[in-house]
């Protein structure tokens, strides 16, 4: 179980407005995020990945707190051994597919398996500006998967794939996912995305 209670004032262009999480997600369940735009759902990642401070509250996962506003814990990101796909992607702009996905893991069998899932084993010496939009989406969800995360956090992860990579792709990340007994939060603003796939729903500034 992972228990989220936070709150964070968000400096929006229209004044202060405060984003306020009370949740708790099961371990190796897929929950869909949604929410209007500018609602608080990349800062609600940003706070569980441990890259952006609560001003109070706690986030735990079993019996280990990540943060704690009363005991001032606040545990780093890589403590907390989160994978993230960023909406943008963040890729390294000086690395190749290989690179990106050795820089988080050695082991070659799993770096093999992911580039095969994600389409991308012929792009292996490939640096992102020689990739399409939707390979380095794919990049980015590989990397993040490259630790073997319990947490994933993934911020709009499918935007750029067309129907029929989007489908084959996700069918092949849920068998991923079961294996890895990872935890995942999808931010998705595509209704029918994760239809089948997701068994709880998070909605933010409702
Ligand atoms: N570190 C921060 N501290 C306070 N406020 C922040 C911080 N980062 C972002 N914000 C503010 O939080 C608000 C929500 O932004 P956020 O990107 O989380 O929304 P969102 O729901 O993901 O939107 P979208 O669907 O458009 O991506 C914005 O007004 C932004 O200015």
């Amino acid at each position: 179980m992972i228990i989220v209670d936070i709150k964070k004032g968000l400096k929006a262009y229209n004044g202060l407005q405060v984003l306020q999480i009370k949740k708790k997600f099961i371990v190796g369940s897929i929950t869909r995020i949604t929410g209007p735009s500018g609602a608080g759902k990349t800062t609600f990642l940003k706070m569980v990945a441990g890259l952006i401070t609560p001003d109070t509250g706690i986030i735990k996962t079993n019996n280990t707190a990540w943060f704690d506003a009363s005991q001032q814990i606040n545990l780093s990101p890589q403590q907390r051994h989160i994978g993230f796909v960023f909406q943008d992607y963040a890729l390294f702009p000086n690395m190749t597919v290989k690179q990106h996905l050795e820089y988080a893991t050695n082991d070659t069998q799993w770096i093999n398996r992911l580039l095969t899932i994600g389409g991308l084993s012929d792009f292996t010496d490939h640096k992102p500006n020689h990739l399409s939009g939707g390979q380095q989406q794919r990049l980015a969800i590989l990397r993040a998967l490259a630790i073997k995360p319990k947490l994933l956090l993934m911020d709009e992860p499918f935007s750029a794939l067309d129907l029929k990579m989007k489908s084959a792709l996700i069918k092949d990340l849920q068998g991923l996912f079961a294996e890895l007994g990872a935890t995942t939060l999808i931010v998705s603003h595509n209704p029918q995305e994760l239809d089948g796939i997701s068994g709880d729903e998070l909605e933010i500034g409702s």
